[in-house]
Protein backbone atom coordinates (compact mmCIF):
# COMPACT_ATOMS: atom_id res chain seq x y z
CA UNK A 1 0.00 0.00 0.00
CA UNK A 2 2.20 2.38 1.16
CA UNK A 3 4.44 1.85 -1.61
CA UNK A 4 2.19 3.90 -3.84
CA UNK A 5 2.53 6.62 -1.87
CA UNK A 6 6.25 6.73 -2.00
CA UNK A 7 6.35 8.95 -5.36
CA UNK A 8 9.27 6.78 -7.21
CA UNK A 9 11.51 9.89 -8.30
CA UNK A 10 14.29 8.05 -9.75
CA UNK A 11 12.64 5.56 -11.63
CA UNK A 12 10.03 8.66 -13.28
CA UNK A 13 14.06 10.41 -14.10
CA UNK A 14 14.89 7.11 -15.73
CA UNK A 15 11.96 7.05 -18.09
CA UNK A 16 12.81 11.14 -18.93
CA UNK A 17 15.99 10.26 -19.69
CA UNK A 18 14.75 7.43 -21.64
CA UNK A 19 12.40 10.31 -23.76
CA UNK A 20 15.63 12.90 -23.84
CA UNK A 21 17.71 10.24 -25.25
CA UNK A 22 15.50 9.36 -28.21
CA UNK A 23 15.03 13.13 -28.79
CA UNK A 24 18.84 13.66 -28.65
CA UNK A 25 18.82 11.02 -31.44
CA UNK A 26 16.61 12.51 -33.84
CA UNK A 27 18.28 15.40 -33.41
CA UNK A 28 21.32 13.57 -34.40
CA UNK A 29 19.97 12.17 -37.42
CA UNK A 30 17.36 14.64 -38.55
CA UNK A 31 19.36 18.04 -37.88
CA UNK A 32 22.79 16.88 -37.59
CA UNK A 33 23.75 18.33 -34.17
CA UNK A 34 24.53 17.36 -30.74
CA UNK A 35 23.55 19.47 -27.59
CA UNK A 36 26.41 20.24 -25.81
CA UNK A 37 26.34 21.18 -21.93
CA UNK A 38 29.18 22.56 -20.05
CA UNK A 39 29.81 22.07 -16.37
CA UNK A 40 32.26 24.62 -14.19
CA UNK A 41 33.80 22.74 -10.90
CA UNK A 42 35.65 25.04 -9.00
CA UNK A 43 37.26 23.38 -5.91
CA UNK A 44 37.53 20.27 -4.55
CA UNK A 45 34.67 20.47 -2.71
CA UNK A 46 33.57 16.34 -2.29
CA UNK A 47 29.90 16.36 -2.33
CA UNK A 48 30.08 18.87 -5.25
CA UNK A 49 32.14 16.59 -7.60
CA UNK A 50 30.00 13.37 -7.21
CA UNK A 51 27.01 15.71 -8.54
CA UNK A 52 29.82 16.44 -11.19
CA UNK A 53 30.47 13.19 -11.95
CA UNK A 54 26.67 11.90 -12.11
CA UNK A 55 25.80 14.49 -14.44
CA UNK A 56 28.83 14.43 -16.88
CA UNK A 57 27.98 10.41 -16.95
CA UNK A 58 24.02 10.69 -17.35
CA UNK A 59 24.59 13.62 -20.12
CA UNK A 60 26.96 10.85 -22.26
CA UNK A 61 24.29 8.55 -21.53
CA UNK A 62 22.09 10.76 -22.75
CA UNK A 63 23.73 11.01 -26.42
CA UNK A 64 25.13 14.55 -25.27
CA UNK A 65 28.59 15.91 -25.46
CA UNK A 66 29.76 16.94 -21.80
CA UNK A 67 32.27 19.36 -21.39
CA UNK A 68 33.86 19.53 -17.83
CA UNK A 69 35.94 22.16 -16.47
CA UNK A 70 37.76 22.06 -13.35
CA UNK A 71 39.26 24.88 -11.58
CA UNK A 72 41.47 25.65 -8.71
CA UNK A 73 40.02 26.73 -5.83
CA UNK A 74 42.00 29.47 -5.82
CA UNK A 75 40.73 30.44 -9.17
CA UNK A 76 39.78 34.11 -9.26
CA UNK A 77 36.38 36.12 -10.20
CA UNK A 78 38.72 36.92 -13.74
CA UNK A 79 39.51 34.00 -14.42
CA UNK A 80 36.23 32.44 -14.63
CA UNK A 81 34.26 35.16 -15.88
CA UNK A 82 36.89 34.85 -19.05
CA UNK A 83 35.69 30.84 -19.55
CA UNK A 84 32.27 32.01 -18.94
CA UNK A 85 33.06 34.02 -22.38
CA UNK A 86 34.68 31.57 -23.62
CA UNK A 87 32.02 28.96 -23.64
CA UNK A 88 29.29 31.86 -24.06
CA UNK A 89 31.15 32.01 -27.65
CA UNK A 90 31.31 28.02 -28.09
CA UNK A 91 28.84 26.91 -30.22
CA UNK A 92 28.90 23.30 -29.64
CA UNK A 93 27.85 24.14 -26.05
CA UNK A 94 24.02 24.73 -25.70
CA UNK A 95 24.04 24.98 -21.95
CA UNK A 96 26.43 26.11 -18.71
CA UNK A 97 26.32 25.27 -15.57
CA UNK A 98 28.47 26.65 -12.66
CA UNK A 99 28.50 24.17 -10.00
CA UNK A 100 27.66 26.23 -6.92
CA UNK A 101 28.59 26.84 -4.05
CA UNK A 102 31.13 29.16 -5.17
CA UNK A 103 34.52 29.52 -3.00
CA UNK A 104 34.49 32.69 -1.15
CA UNK A 105 36.91 35.11 -3.75
CA UNK A 106 33.97 34.84 -6.44
CA UNK A 107 30.43 36.40 -6.41
CA UNK A 108 28.24 33.80 -7.52
CA UNK A 109 25.37 36.25 -8.73
CA UNK A 110 28.10 38.28 -11.14
CA UNK A 111 29.61 34.65 -12.44
CA UNK A 112 25.63 33.50 -13.08
CA UNK A 113 24.82 36.68 -14.38
CA UNK A 114 27.48 36.86 -16.96
CA UNK A 115 26.73 33.48 -18.46
CA UNK A 116 24.23 33.94 -21.74
CA UNK A 117 20.98 33.66 -20.66
CA UNK A 118 19.82 31.14 -23.17
CA UNK A 119 22.64 28.90 -22.33
CA UNK A 120 22.03 29.42 -18.71
CA UNK A 121 20.24 25.77 -18.04
CA UNK A 122 20.14 26.29 -14.03
CA UNK A 123 17.67 28.99 -15.19
CA UNK A 124 19.29 30.78 -12.31
CA UNK A 125 20.40 34.01 -14.02
CA UNK A 126 18.55 37.58 -13.16
CA UNK A 127 16.89 37.28 -16.98
CA UNK A 128 15.69 33.96 -16.25
CA UNK A 129 13.96 34.74 -13.15
CA UNK A 130 12.15 37.62 -14.63
CA UNK A 131 11.39 36.07 -17.31
CA UNK A 132 9.35 33.03 -15.30
CA UNK A 133 8.40 35.94 -12.58
CA UNK A 134 6.22 37.75 -16.00
CA UNK A 135 5.18 34.57 -17.72
CA UNK A 136 8.11 34.86 -20.38
CA UNK A 137 9.94 31.99 -22.29
CA UNK A 138 12.63 30.96 -20.38
CA UNK A 139 14.81 28.33 -18.95
CA UNK A 140 13.31 27.17 -15.57
CA UNK A 141 15.27 25.94 -12.62
CA UNK A 142 15.67 22.50 -12.34
CA UNK A 143 14.66 21.50 -9.13
CA UNK A 144 11.68 22.97 -8.96
CA UNK A 145 10.85 22.04 -12.41
CA UNK A 146 11.57 18.55 -11.27
CA UNK A 147 8.60 18.98 -8.51
CA UNK A 148 6.44 20.30 -10.29
CA UNK A 149 6.66 16.90 -13.50
CA UNK A 150 6.19 15.10 -10.07
CA UNK A 151 3.54 16.79 -8.77
CA UNK A 152 1.57 16.77 -11.80
CA UNK A 153 2.05 13.26 -12.64
CA UNK A 154 0.35 12.45 -9.41
CA UNK A 155 -2.27 15.22 -9.04
CA UNK A 156 -2.85 16.33 -12.69
CA UNK A 157 -4.56 19.65 -12.51
CA UNK A 158 -3.16 21.94 -9.49
CA UNK A 159 -5.64 24.82 -10.28
CA UNK A 160 -6.74 25.81 -6.91
CA UNK A 161 -4.37 23.75 -4.67
CA UNK A 162 -3.31 25.63 -1.44
CA UNK A 163 0.43 25.06 -1.50
CA UNK A 164 2.72 25.83 1.22
CA UNK A 165 6.67 26.30 0.17
CA UNK A 166 8.51 25.77 2.95
CA UNK A 167 12.17 28.20 1.85
CA UNK A 168 12.38 31.39 -0.18
CA UNK A 169 15.87 30.67 -1.87
CA UNK A 170 16.27 31.96 -4.99
CA UNK A 171 17.10 28.52 -6.28
CA UNK A 172 14.42 26.29 -5.26
CA UNK A 173 11.73 27.93 -2.68
CA UNK A 174 11.02 31.27 -5.49
CA UNK A 175 11.10 29.83 -8.38
CA UNK A 176 8.57 26.97 -7.05
CA UNK A 177 6.32 29.70 -5.61
CA UNK A 178 6.28 31.26 -9.40
CA UNK A 179 5.79 27.46 -10.82
CA UNK A 180 2.62 26.79 -8.53
CA UNK A 181 1.07 30.18 -9.09
CA UNK A 182 1.62 29.65 -12.92
CA UNK A 183 -0.30 26.59 -12.00
CA UNK A 184 -3.29 28.96 -10.37
CA UNK A 185 -2.18 27.28 -7.05
CA UNK A 186 -2.70 29.51 -4.12
CA UNK A 187 1.00 30.00 -2.42
CA UNK A 188 2.01 30.00 0.84
CA UNK A 189 5.53 31.08 1.06
CA UNK A 190 6.94 29.98 4.56
CA UNK A 191 10.42 30.39 6.14
CA UNK A 192 12.48 30.78 9.23
CA UNK A 193 10.50 34.00 10.49
CA UNK A 194 7.39 32.11 9.99
CA UNK A 195 5.19 32.83 13.45
CA UNK A 196 3.52 29.63 13.29
CA UNK A 197 4.65 26.93 10.88
CA UNK A 198 2.69 23.77 12.01
CA UNK A 199 -0.59 25.92 11.84
CA UNK A 200 0.42 27.10 7.60
CA UNK A 201 1.52 23.73 7.05
CA UNK A 202 -1.52 22.16 8.07
CA UNK A 203 -3.56 24.03 5.64
CA UNK A 204 -1.43 22.62 2.73
CA UNK A 205 -2.90 20.60 0.20
CA UNK A 206 0.67 20.43 -1.50
CA UNK A 207 4.04 20.77 1.37
CA UNK A 208 7.15 21.50 -0.62
CA UNK A 209 10.09 21.38 2.07
CA UNK A 210 13.50 23.52 1.11
CA UNK A 211 14.79 24.39 3.57
CA UNK A 212 18.14 22.08 4.55
CA UNK A 213 17.10 21.10 7.73
CA UNK A 214 17.14 17.54 8.61
CA UNK A 215 13.39 15.95 9.33
CA UNK A 216 11.90 19.65 10.28
CA UNK A 217 8.30 18.91 8.65
CA UNK A 218 6.81 16.34 11.10
CA UNK A 219 3.56 14.18 10.39
CA UNK A 220 1.09 16.07 12.85
CA UNK A 221 1.51 19.57 10.80
CA UNK A 222 -0.26 17.70 8.02
CA UNK A 223 -3.53 17.76 6.65
CA UNK A 224 -4.61 14.34 6.17
CA UNK A 225 -4.21 13.35 2.12
CA UNK A 226 -1.08 16.31 1.26
CA UNK A 227 1.01 15.67 -1.12
CA UNK A 228 4.64 16.49 0.05
CA UNK A 229 7.65 16.86 -1.71
CA UNK A 230 10.89 16.72 0.17
CA UNK A 231 14.06 18.72 -1.63
CA UNK A 232 16.30 18.26 1.11
CA UNK A 233 19.32 16.31 1.08
CA UNK A 234 20.44 16.21 4.45
CA UNK A 235 23.61 13.96 5.35
CA UNK A 236 23.50 13.06 8.88
CA UNK A 237 24.65 11.05 11.69
CA UNK A 238 22.46 8.34 13.30
CA UNK A 239 23.48 5.33 14.55
CA UNK A 240 27.00 6.20 14.01
CA UNK A 241 26.42 6.24 10.02
CA UNK A 242 26.00 8.36 7.94
CA UNK A 243 22.85 8.99 6.71
CA UNK A 244 20.72 10.90 3.49
CA UNK A 245 18.00 12.50 5.14
CA UNK A 246 15.33 14.73 4.15
CA UNK A 247 13.80 18.61 5.02
CA UNK A 248 10.36 15.93 5.88
CA UNK A 249 10.50 13.19 9.50
CA UNK A 250 9.28 10.66 6.39
CA UNK A 251 8.27 7.91 9.14
CA UNK A 252 5.48 10.18 10.85
CA UNK A 253 4.98 12.19 7.30
CA UNK A 254 3.87 8.54 5.39
CA UNK A 255 0.51 7.44 7.01
CA UNK A 256 -0.28 10.93 7.24
CA UNK A 257 0.58 12.08 2.77
CA UNK A 258 -1.71 10.95 0.03
CA UNK A 259 1.76 10.74 -1.72
CA UNK A 260 5.32 12.06 -0.82
CA UNK A 261 9.20 11.86 -2.23
CA UNK A 262 11.58 9.86 0.01
CA UNK A 263 15.42 10.88 0.26
CA UNK A 264 17.15 9.60 -1.59
CA UNK A 265 15.64 8.76 -4.77
CA UNK A 266 12.66 11.09 -4.71
CA UNK A 267 13.81 14.75 -5.99
CA UNK A 268 17.24 14.29 -7.05
CA UNK A 269 17.58 11.94 -9.52
CA UNK A 270 15.18 14.48 -11.16
CA UNK A 271 17.14 17.84 -11.18
CA UNK A 272 19.65 16.36 -13.36
CA UNK A 273 16.91 14.72 -15.55
CA UNK A 274 15.77 18.56 -15.66
CA UNK A 275 18.91 19.69 -16.56
CA UNK A 276 19.22 17.26 -19.39
CA UNK A 277 15.51 18.55 -20.48
CA UNK A 278 16.92 22.31 -20.10
CA UNK A 279 19.99 21.94 -22.08
CA UNK A 280 18.18 19.85 -25.11
CA UNK A 281 15.50 22.69 -25.22
CA UNK A 282 18.31 25.29 -24.81
CA UNK A 283 20.10 23.29 -27.90
CA UNK A 284 16.84 23.59 -30.15
CA UNK A 285 16.17 26.78 -29.46
CA UNK A 286 19.62 28.39 -30.86
CA UNK A 287 19.28 26.17 -33.42
CA UNK A 288 16.15 27.38 -34.56
CA UNK A 289 14.16 23.76 -34.54
CA UNK A 290 11.60 22.29 -32.80
CA UNK A 291 11.76 19.79 -29.79
CA UNK A 292 11.26 16.28 -31.05
CA UNK A 293 8.23 14.63 -30.12
N1 LIG B 1 24.67 25.28 -10.34
C1 LIG B 1 24.21 24.26 -9.62
N2 LIG B 1 23.11 23.59 -10.05
C2 LIG B 1 22.62 22.53 -9.34
O1 LIG B 1 21.61 21.91 -9.74
C3 LIG B 1 23.30 22.13 -8.14
C4 LIG B 1 24.43 22.87 -7.75
N3 LIG B 1 24.84 23.92 -8.50
N4 LIG B 1 25.11 22.53 -6.63
C5 LIG B 1 24.77 21.37 -5.85
C6 LIG B 1 23.30 21.06 -5.94
C7 LIG B 1 22.92 19.67 -5.51
N5 LIG B 1 22.33 19.03 -6.67
C8 LIG B 1 21.90 17.71 -6.70
C9 LIG B 1 21.57 17.06 -7.86
C10 LIG B 1 21.21 15.73 -7.87
C11 LIG B 1 21.18 15.02 -6.70
C12 LIG B 1 20.83 13.56 -6.73
O2 LIG B 1 20.69 12.96 -7.78
N6 LIG B 1 20.66 12.91 -5.56
C13 LIG B 1 20.38 11.49 -5.46
C14 LIG B 1 21.53 10.76 -4.80
C15 LIG B 1 22.02 11.41 -3.54
C16 LIG B 1 23.29 10.78 -2.96
O3 LIG B 1 23.33 9.54 -2.82
O4 LIG B 1 24.21 11.54 -2.64
C17 LIG B 1 19.07 11.30 -4.72
O5 LIG B 1 18.59 12.23 -4.05
O6 LIG B 1 18.50 10.22 -4.82
C18 LIG B 1 21.50 15.64 -5.52
C19 LIG B 1 21.84 16.98 -5.53
C20 LIG B 1 22.37 19.90 -7.71
N7 LIG B 1 22.89 21.06 -7.36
Amino acid sequence: MSEQKIIDGKAFAEKLRGKIAAQVATLKSKNGFTPGLAVVLVGEDPASKVYVRNKGEQTKASGMNSFEHKLDASTSQETLLKLIDQLNRDPQVNGILVQLPLPKQIDAQAVINAIDPDKDVDGFHVVNAGRLATGGQGLVPCTPYGCLLLLKDRLGDLAGKHAVVIGRSNIVGKPMAQLLLNESCTVTIAHSKTKDLPAEVRRADIVIAAVGRPEMVKGDWLKDGAVVIDVGINRIEKDGKGKLVGDCDFQSCLPKASAITPVPGGVGPMTIAMLLHSTLVAACRQHGVALPE
